[in-house]
Protein backbone atom coordinates (compact mmCIF):
# COMPACT_ATOMS: atom_id res chain seq x y z
CA UNK A 1 0.00 0.00 0.00
CA UNK A 2 1.25 3.46 -0.99
CA UNK A 3 -0.38 6.61 0.50
CA UNK A 4 1.03 10.22 -0.23
CA UNK A 5 0.65 13.21 2.15
CA UNK A 6 0.49 16.57 1.00
CA UNK A 7 3.02 19.26 1.93
CA UNK A 8 1.80 22.91 1.61
CA UNK A 9 3.94 26.34 2.19
CA UNK A 10 2.89 25.96 5.88
CA UNK A 11 2.57 22.36 6.17
CA UNK A 12 3.83 21.74 9.97
CA UNK A 13 2.23 18.34 10.95
CA UNK A 14 3.32 16.68 7.44
CA UNK A 15 5.91 14.80 8.87
CA UNK A 16 4.10 13.85 11.90
CA UNK A 17 1.90 12.50 9.46
CA UNK A 18 4.36 10.78 7.07
CA UNK A 19 5.97 8.74 10.83
CA UNK A 20 2.82 7.62 11.60
CA UNK A 21 2.39 6.03 8.44
CA UNK A 22 5.85 4.80 7.73
CA UNK A 23 6.58 4.08 11.12
CA UNK A 24 3.58 3.31 13.07
CA UNK A 25 1.65 1.84 10.41
CA UNK A 26 4.66 0.18 8.56
CA UNK A 27 3.04 1.09 5.30
CA UNK A 28 4.66 3.50 1.83
CA UNK A 29 4.38 6.53 2.19
CA UNK A 30 5.65 9.46 -0.07
CA UNK A 31 5.67 13.47 0.58
CA UNK A 32 4.04 15.00 -2.26
CA UNK A 33 4.72 18.57 -2.82
CA UNK A 34 1.52 20.80 -3.11
CA UNK A 35 2.26 21.81 -6.65
CA UNK A 36 2.38 18.09 -7.91
CA UNK A 37 -0.32 17.40 -10.66
CA UNK A 38 -0.23 13.22 -10.34
CA UNK A 39 -1.08 10.97 -7.30
CA UNK A 40 -1.45 8.17 -9.89
CA UNK A 41 -0.20 5.06 -7.63
CA UNK A 42 -1.19 6.16 -3.89
CA UNK A 43 -4.10 4.42 -2.52
CA UNK A 44 -4.71 7.12 0.29
CA UNK A 45 -3.84 10.34 0.38
CA UNK A 46 -3.17 12.59 3.90
CA UNK A 47 -4.02 16.53 4.36
CA UNK A 48 -1.82 17.28 7.11
CA UNK A 49 -2.32 20.03 9.78
CA UNK A 50 -0.33 23.40 10.19
CA UNK A 51 -0.85 26.87 8.53
CA UNK A 52 -0.99 26.39 5.08
CA UNK A 53 -0.12 29.90 3.03
CA UNK A 54 0.29 31.59 6.69
CA UNK A 55 -3.63 30.87 7.17
CA UNK A 56 -3.88 34.00 4.93
CA UNK A 57 -7.98 35.34 4.33
CA UNK A 58 -8.99 31.77 6.28
CA UNK A 59 -7.55 29.11 7.03
CA UNK A 60 -7.31 26.68 4.19
CA UNK A 61 -8.72 29.00 2.16
CA UNK A 62 -5.49 29.57 -0.44
CA UNK A 63 -4.25 26.01 -0.11
CA UNK A 64 -8.11 24.72 -2.00
CA UNK A 65 -6.17 25.82 -5.08
CA UNK A 66 -2.81 24.34 -5.11
CA UNK A 67 -1.95 22.35 -8.26
CA UNK A 68 -2.21 19.07 -6.63
CA UNK A 69 -5.95 19.88 -5.30
CA UNK A 70 -7.39 18.54 -8.69
CA UNK A 71 -5.78 15.44 -8.13
CA UNK A 72 -6.80 15.40 -4.43
CA UNK A 73 -10.79 15.96 -5.98
CA UNK A 74 -9.93 13.40 -8.35
CA UNK A 75 -9.13 10.72 -5.71
CA UNK A 76 -12.11 11.75 -4.04
CA UNK A 77 -14.49 10.94 -7.00
CA UNK A 78 -12.70 7.73 -7.38
CA UNK A 79 -13.65 6.86 -4.05
CA UNK A 80 -9.94 6.32 -2.97
CA UNK A 81 -9.67 7.25 0.94
CA UNK A 82 -9.18 11.23 1.46
CA UNK A 83 -7.91 12.51 5.32
CA UNK A 84 -7.91 15.42 6.14
CA UNK A 85 -6.53 16.25 9.64
CA UNK A 86 -7.39 19.89 11.33
CA UNK A 87 -5.71 22.63 8.14
CA UNK A 88 -6.06 19.84 6.18
CA UNK A 89 -9.69 19.44 7.10
CA UNK A 90 -10.08 23.24 6.89
CA UNK A 91 -8.93 22.63 3.06
CA UNK A 92 -10.89 20.30 2.51
CA UNK A 93 -14.00 21.89 3.45
CA UNK A 94 -12.84 24.96 1.39
CA UNK A 95 -12.74 23.19 -1.82
CA UNK A 96 -16.03 21.48 -0.69
CA UNK A 97 -14.72 18.19 -0.71
CA UNK A 98 -16.62 18.56 2.93
CA UNK A 99 -19.26 20.00 3.84
CA UNK A 100 -19.79 23.01 6.24
CA UNK A 101 -16.45 25.37 7.66
CA UNK A 102 -14.10 25.65 10.52
CA UNK A 103 -14.29 29.74 12.22
CA UNK A 104 -12.67 30.86 15.10
CA UNK A 105 -12.77 29.13 18.28
CA UNK A 106 -15.06 31.11 20.54
CA UNK A 107 -12.53 31.59 22.89
CA UNK A 108 -10.70 33.45 20.23
CA UNK A 109 -7.50 31.74 21.68
CA UNK A 110 -5.28 29.04 20.03
CA UNK A 111 -5.95 25.45 21.74
CA UNK A 112 -3.55 23.17 22.04
CA UNK A 113 -4.68 20.18 24.43
CA UNK A 114 -5.67 16.63 24.79
CA UNK A 115 -9.11 16.51 23.89
CA UNK A 116 -11.89 13.36 24.14
CA UNK A 117 -13.49 12.44 21.31
CA UNK A 118 -16.31 10.16 21.31
CA UNK A 119 -16.95 7.90 17.71
CA UNK A 120 -20.24 8.61 16.88
CA UNK A 121 -20.56 6.44 13.79
CA UNK A 122 -17.82 3.22 13.54
CA UNK A 123 -19.45 2.26 10.46
CA UNK A 124 -16.90 3.74 7.77
CA UNK A 125 -13.25 3.01 6.57
CA UNK A 126 -11.47 5.35 9.05
CA UNK A 127 -13.28 4.30 12.16
CA UNK A 128 -14.97 0.28 11.90
CA UNK A 129 -11.39 -0.37 14.32
CA UNK A 130 -13.26 1.77 17.18
CA UNK A 131 -16.38 0.36 18.95
CA UNK A 132 -19.76 2.26 18.61
CA UNK A 133 -19.65 5.13 21.22
CA UNK A 134 -16.42 4.64 22.70
CA UNK A 135 -14.32 7.48 24.09
CA UNK A 136 -10.64 7.94 23.02
CA UNK A 137 -7.99 10.47 24.00
CA UNK A 138 -6.46 12.76 20.84
CA UNK A 139 -4.35 15.82 20.86
CA UNK A 140 -6.15 19.15 19.54
CA UNK A 141 -3.96 22.08 18.55
CA UNK A 142 -6.10 25.12 16.60
CA UNK A 143 -7.17 27.95 16.30
CA UNK A 144 -10.03 28.21 13.79
CA UNK A 145 -11.31 24.63 14.78
CA UNK A 146 -15.13 25.49 15.29
CA UNK A 147 -17.26 23.78 12.75
CA UNK A 148 -20.38 25.54 11.51
CA UNK A 149 -22.89 24.15 9.30
CA UNK A 150 -26.58 25.21 8.48
CA UNK A 151 -29.60 24.04 10.26
CA UNK A 152 -29.99 21.54 6.63
CA UNK A 153 -26.63 20.31 6.36
CA UNK A 154 -26.56 19.32 9.72
CA UNK A 155 -29.80 17.45 9.53
CA UNK A 156 -28.17 15.89 6.16
CA UNK A 157 -25.52 15.37 8.07
CA UNK A 158 -27.19 13.59 11.00
CA UNK A 159 -29.40 11.43 8.64
CA UNK A 160 -26.84 10.21 6.49
CA UNK A 161 -24.84 9.00 9.34
CA UNK A 162 -21.81 11.33 8.71
CA UNK A 163 -20.96 12.73 11.96
CA UNK A 164 -17.87 10.25 12.53
CA UNK A 165 -15.98 12.07 15.89
CA UNK A 166 -17.57 14.51 18.51
CA UNK A 167 -15.97 16.27 21.26
CA UNK A 168 -17.09 14.76 24.88
CA UNK A 169 -15.97 18.63 25.93
CA UNK A 170 -16.86 20.89 23.50
CA UNK A 171 -13.53 23.18 23.54
CA UNK A 172 -14.00 25.04 20.38
CA UNK A 173 -17.66 25.58 20.09
CA UNK A 174 -18.58 23.39 17.04
CA UNK A 175 -21.72 23.03 16.42
CA UNK A 176 -23.49 19.90 18.07
CA UNK A 177 -19.90 19.24 19.48
CA UNK A 178 -18.63 17.75 15.87
CA UNK A 179 -15.23 16.99 15.99
CA UNK A 180 -15.03 14.95 12.04
CA UNK A 181 -17.38 14.34 9.32
CA UNK A 182 -16.99 11.92 6.13
CA UNK A 183 -18.46 12.70 3.15
CA UNK A 184 -21.67 11.03 1.68
CA UNK A 185 -19.39 8.36 -0.19
CA UNK A 186 -17.55 7.92 2.85
CA UNK A 187 -14.38 8.42 1.65
CA UNK A 188 -13.37 11.66 3.15
CA UNK A 189 -12.61 12.45 6.35
CA UNK A 190 -11.76 15.62 7.91
CA UNK A 191 -11.35 16.24 11.27
CA UNK A 192 -9.76 18.78 13.59
CA UNK A 193 -8.16 16.54 16.44
CA UNK A 194 -4.53 14.92 15.21
CA UNK A 195 -4.82 11.45 15.12
CA UNK A 196 -1.09 11.08 14.02
CA UNK A 197 0.09 12.86 17.22
CA UNK A 198 -1.29 9.39 18.97
CA UNK A 199 0.28 6.25 17.68
CA UNK A 200 2.88 5.60 19.89
CA UNK A 201 2.71 5.80 23.49
CA UNK A 202 5.87 7.81 24.16
CA UNK A 203 3.78 10.76 22.68
CA UNK A 204 1.30 9.84 25.69
CA UNK A 205 -1.34 7.77 23.68
CA UNK A 206 -2.20 5.20 21.24
CA UNK A 207 -5.71 6.13 20.22
CA UNK A 208 -5.14 7.56 16.84
CA UNK A 209 -3.32 4.53 15.48
CA UNK A 210 -6.75 2.67 15.15
CA UNK A 211 -7.92 4.95 12.39
CA UNK A 212 -4.90 4.22 10.68
CA UNK A 213 -5.38 0.35 11.36
CA UNK A 214 -8.79 0.88 9.97
CA UNK A 215 -7.89 2.48 6.73
CA UNK A 216 -4.81 -0.23 5.81
CA UNK A 217 -7.69 -3.41 6.16
CA UNK A 218 -9.63 -1.23 4.25
CA UNK A 219 -7.69 -0.55 1.02
CA UNK A 220 -6.17 -4.15 1.37
CA UNK A 221 -9.26 -5.76 1.18
N1 LIG B 1 -2.54 22.29 13.68
C1 LIG B 1 -3.14 22.85 12.69
O1 LIG B 1 -3.36 22.27 11.63
C2 LIG B 1 -3.53 24.29 12.83
C3 LIG B 1 -4.72 24.59 11.96
C4 LIG B 1 -5.06 26.02 11.71
N2 LIG B 1 -4.14 26.66 10.91
C5 LIG B 1 -5.56 26.70 12.92
O2 LIG B 1 -4.82 27.23 13.73
O3 LIG B 1 -6.74 26.67 13.08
Amino acid sequence: MKFAVISFPGSNCDMDMYYAIRDSLGEDVDLVPSDSTNLDGYDGVMIPGGFSYGDYLRSGAVARFAPVMESVKQMAEDGKPVLGVCNGFQILTEANLLPGSLQHNTSMEFISDWSKLRVQNNDTMFSDGYDEGEVIDIPIAHGEGNYYCDDETLAQLKANNQIVFTYEDNPNGSCDNIAGVVNEQGNVLGMMPHPERAVESILGGTDGLKLFKSLLNHVRS
